[in-house]
């Protein structure tokens, strides 16, 4: 059955972006990223309609009046991000599967909102200082973007039991092939069962 939604959470840094791209890439399974809006700043290479829909402060004001959303957080004070349903229904009309790169409390949202029809996934740092060297590493973000990143971390990491499941990005070879099996076993539950 397609139409799945394939649910990745972790807190800023811990790889989520990466182990996306690397499943994409290799496109074994059959899903399309839902590309979010946000109303942050672009940053590095980041192409709007790519990574994001980005959007002025009153342009996203203006989708949440229209109900746009399935879901929508304050995820940093000030900055927006949501899913479309617009994205949502493009891609499942397509015949696809949709993988989500969203925060914890979106991600348990939308997880409830979709029920059996949903995997949820909160990918793990293997601890918090080396969330701060990969946000450091990555160079995307200022120093102040960092620390705001790692103070709302602590506090992410707790809404891990929430999630269907959880995974730890130690190594990223490792990490992305437990996520593939993860998702194949969700799916292919779901082509017997569903
Ligand atoms: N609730 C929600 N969160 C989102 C959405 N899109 C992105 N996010 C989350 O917003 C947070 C910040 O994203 P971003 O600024 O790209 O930083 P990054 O996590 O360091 O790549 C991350 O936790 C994303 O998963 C969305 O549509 N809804
Ligand atoms: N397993 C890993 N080991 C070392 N570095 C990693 C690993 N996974 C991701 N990274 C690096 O950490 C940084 C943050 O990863 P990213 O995918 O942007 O995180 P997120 O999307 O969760 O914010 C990137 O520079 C990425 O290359």
């Amino acid at each position: 059955m397609k139409g799945k939604i394939i649910i990745i959470s972790a807190p800023s840094g811990t790889g989520k972006s990466t182990i996306i791209n690397a499943l994409l890439d290799r496109g074994e399974i059959d899903m399309k990223f839902s590309i979010s809006a946000t109303n942050r700043q672009p940053r590095g290479e980041e192409v709007h309609g790519v990574n994001y829909y980005f959007l002025s402060d009153d342009e996203f004001r203006s989708a949440i009046a229209q109900d746009a959303f399935v879901e929508y957080e304050e995820v940093y004070p000030g900055r927006f991000y949501g899913t479309l349903k617009s994205e949502v229904e493009r891609i499942t009309a397509e015949g696809h599967n949709v993988i989500l790169d969203i925060d914890v409390k979106g991600g348990v949202n939308v997880k409830k909102l979709y029920g059996e029809d949903a995997l949820s996934i909160f990918i793990q740092p293997p601890g918090l200082e080396v969330l701060r060297q990969r946000l450091t590493s990555r160079a995307t973000d200022s120093a102040e973007a960092i620390e705001q990143r790692l103070a709302k971390a602590e506090y992410e990491l707790s809404f891990a039991p929430e999630f269907d499941r959880v995974v730890v990005n130690d190594s990223l070879d490792r990490a992305v092939a437990e996520v593939d099996t993860v998702i194949k076993n969700f799916l292919s539950v779901c082509v017997e069962e569903c």
